[in-house]
């Protein structure tokens, strides 16, 4: 069976979710707060349509500051853009985002999604589902509308659809990738679930589509 390796890259602003739809992603828990001490980056094998993908997630934090954020857009395969729809800066950064990756990835060479996440928080919505899905459109990504509180369906549909994309663009073009020469994430998954939560650090998740 076929193993590729995926690399996705979760941007966003500080604040948007980015870290509790990637752990609801991988684990299906939500745990409400989350370190945004630095990087995570996650590894997880994922078998779908007859074969297996190595996938790498790497959760970002404060990138634009940090000035990271052309090492990330470098190294990733594929990338989910989170904002927060009850914050509309958080929309505005989205918008930048992608329109930075436009610019630095050549056009259809990455797989993009734009996710708009707290969807629970419909009271307090100050982006509309329409304007995702036309910032979408202008960019040529996926968008979905995701409650990493309320559910793990929106995230496992929003990342299966990523990685699926991120798959066929690997087998269309097998150009080679562009390795960072000193690129340094820290492997600490075990942090945000506390010292006892031994099965997520040392079980590598693993899932079927
Ligand atoms: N109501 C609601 N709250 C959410 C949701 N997703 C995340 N949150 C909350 O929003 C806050 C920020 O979530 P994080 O996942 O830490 O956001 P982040 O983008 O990783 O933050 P940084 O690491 O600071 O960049 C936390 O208090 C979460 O509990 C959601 O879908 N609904």
């Amino acid at each position: 069976m076929t193993v590729n390796r995926i690399r996705v890259v979760v941007l966003g602003s500080p604040r948007s979710g980015k870290s509790a739809v990637v752990v609801r992603y991988l684990t299906k828990r939500y745990i409400g707060e989350y370190s945004s001490t630095g990087d995570f980056l996650y590894q997880h094998r994922v078998a779908f349509d007859g074969a297996v993908s190595e996938v790498e997630i790497l959760d970002t934090s404060n990138c634009a500051i940090r000035g990271c954020l052309a090492e990330h857009v470098r190294w990733g395969d594929a990338f989910a853009v989170v904002y927060s729809v009850c914050e509309r800066r958080s929309f505005l950064a989205a918008a930048e985002l992608l329109s930075l990756l436009e610019r630095t990835r050549l056009p259809g060479c990455a797989a993009v999604t734009l996710l708009g996440n707290k969807r629970d928080l419909e009271h307090a919505r100050e982006v509309h589902a329409e304007e995702g899905q036309e910032l979408s459109l202008r960019f040529g990504c996926q968008f979905y509308e995701v409650s990493a509180a309320e559910s793990c369906a929106g995230a496992a549909l929003a990342f299966h659809a990523l990685l699926r994309e991120a798959r066929a663009l690997a087998l269309l073009l097998p150009a080679p990738r562009r390795k960072l020469a000193a690129y340094s994430v820290s492997k600490v998954i075990g942090t945000i679930f506390g010292k006892n939560s031994k099965s997520v650090r040392k079980k590598r998740p693993s899932l079927s589509i």
